[in-house]
């Protein structure tokens, strides 16, 4: 269980810059065996957050609470005891380049002074686990990088966390090592009852494991919940990310966006619009994907007919459990790494990604 109450992160001002609030009031808990993901523009606080719950930085204020243990109590000592609850793998892999990938998982057991030979049975359990059990004697330079990054998630079992923190754990990986790792990730999480945090900026990464995700914007949580729910929230900022809507430009007629589900499935809502009103529909747009384990997507529907039929479809849609909104050109928010404007506001010309001056999330 990982649990934040208002935590905040100021780095202060340094060689004439501003100081830096990373991370601003984040309150967030994530339960037992949950795999959460934080995604969030460049520079929202992601990265910030994840050093956070380990406490390799201290918050300036706020509680971090791991495994019930309030890390934030704790003295530096204390700290460093308390994380080895919490394993962490990032985008680099961070192994030793001088160890072979046996050696590499077997690091952290000897820094915790566990004996040779329980060391030595842990690292050939751990690199089964993860696939390589015929790779304990190649060095880093001799793995690919799904190799490399099985090796990281071994080290970071080493310890038997409770928690494991992937920061970017995938970015660096092409498609189908992303997918291998996912998989060996999903896999830890029900072998092993890890709880899960995910850093990433890849949707399909979030719509492939995550139970629940929050949305990061200048270091405040400003969307988040069960990707279920999320999915399902009209006008929800970390919907319009997982599942972006389509595009309207060029397209012509009446525009009806349309979120499907599987008490909504988009088979229904065609019989409804054009076998049961008679109107002439098209579809414009759109995809539907698994999301958390469920049948989820948005469609743009071009529809024809007379304004009163058109309104008596948009109630009809949504006696049924439809989500269903008329949409217009414009309406659809920026993807998140689409800011490339510096913010006027900012002392050093940094770009600050503003996820909510999107025109759908204005609040
Ligand atoms: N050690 C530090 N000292 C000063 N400022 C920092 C430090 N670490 C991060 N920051 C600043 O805090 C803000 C949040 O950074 P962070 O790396 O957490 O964002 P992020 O969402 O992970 O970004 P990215 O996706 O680009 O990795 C940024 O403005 C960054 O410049």
């Amino acid at each position: 269980m990982i649990e934040l109450t208002d935590v905040r992160k100021v780095f202060p001002a340094r060689r004439g810059a501003a100081e830096v609030v990373a991370v601003d009031g984040v309150s967030l808990s994530v339960a037992d065996g949950e795999f959460a993901g934080v995604v969030g523009p460049s520079g929202s606080g992601k990265s910030t957050l994840a050093r956070l719950v380990n406490l390799l930085e201290r918050p300036t204020s706020g509680r971090v609470v791991v495994d019930g243990q309030v890390l934030t109590d704790l003295d530096d000592d204390g700290v460093r005891q308390a994380r080895r609850t919490v394993g962490m793998v990032f985008q680099h892999f961070n192994l030793l380049d001088s160890r072979t990938a046996a050696g590499n998982v077997e690091h952290p057991l000897e820094l915790a002074g566990v004996g040779r030979s329980e060391r030595r049975r842990r690292v050939a359990d751990l690199l089964d686990l993860v696939g390589l059990g015929d790779r304990h004697a190649s060095r880093p330079a001799q793995l690919s990088g799904g190799q490399k990054q099985r090796v990281a998630i071994a080290r970071a079992l080493a310890a038997r966390p409770k928690v494991l923190l992937c920061d970017e754990a995938t970015s660096a990986l092409d498609p189908a090592s992303t997918t291998g790792v996912l998989d060996l990730l999903r896999q830890v999480r029900a072998e092993l009852g890890l709880t899960v945090l995910l850093i990433t900026h890849e949707m399909a990464v979030v719509r492939a494991v995550c139970d629940s995700a929050v949305l990061l914007d200048r270091g405040r949580v400003v969307d988040g919940g069960p990707l279920t729910e999320v999915l399902t929230r009209p006008h929800s900022p970390l919907a319009a990310q997982l599942l972006p809507a389509p595009a309207v430009a060029g397209a012509t007629g009446d525009l009806l966006r349309i979120t499907v589900t599987e008490s909504a499935p988009e088979g229904r809502v065609l019989r409804t619009l054009a076998g049961e009103l008679g109107l002439d529909v098209e579809v414009v747009g759109g995809s539907v994907e698994t999301v958390a384990g469920h049948r989820f997507g948005r469609l743009l529907l071009s529809v024809t007919g007379d304004d009163g039929r058109l309104d008596a479809a948009l109630q009809r849609l949504r006696e049924g459990g439809s989500l269903v909104e008329r949409a217009v050109p414009g309406d659809e928010p920026a993807p998140m790494d689409a800011h490339d404007d510096p913010d006027p506001a900012a002392p050093d010309g940094r770009v600050v990604p503003h996820l909510l001056d999107a025109p759908e999330v204005q609040r």
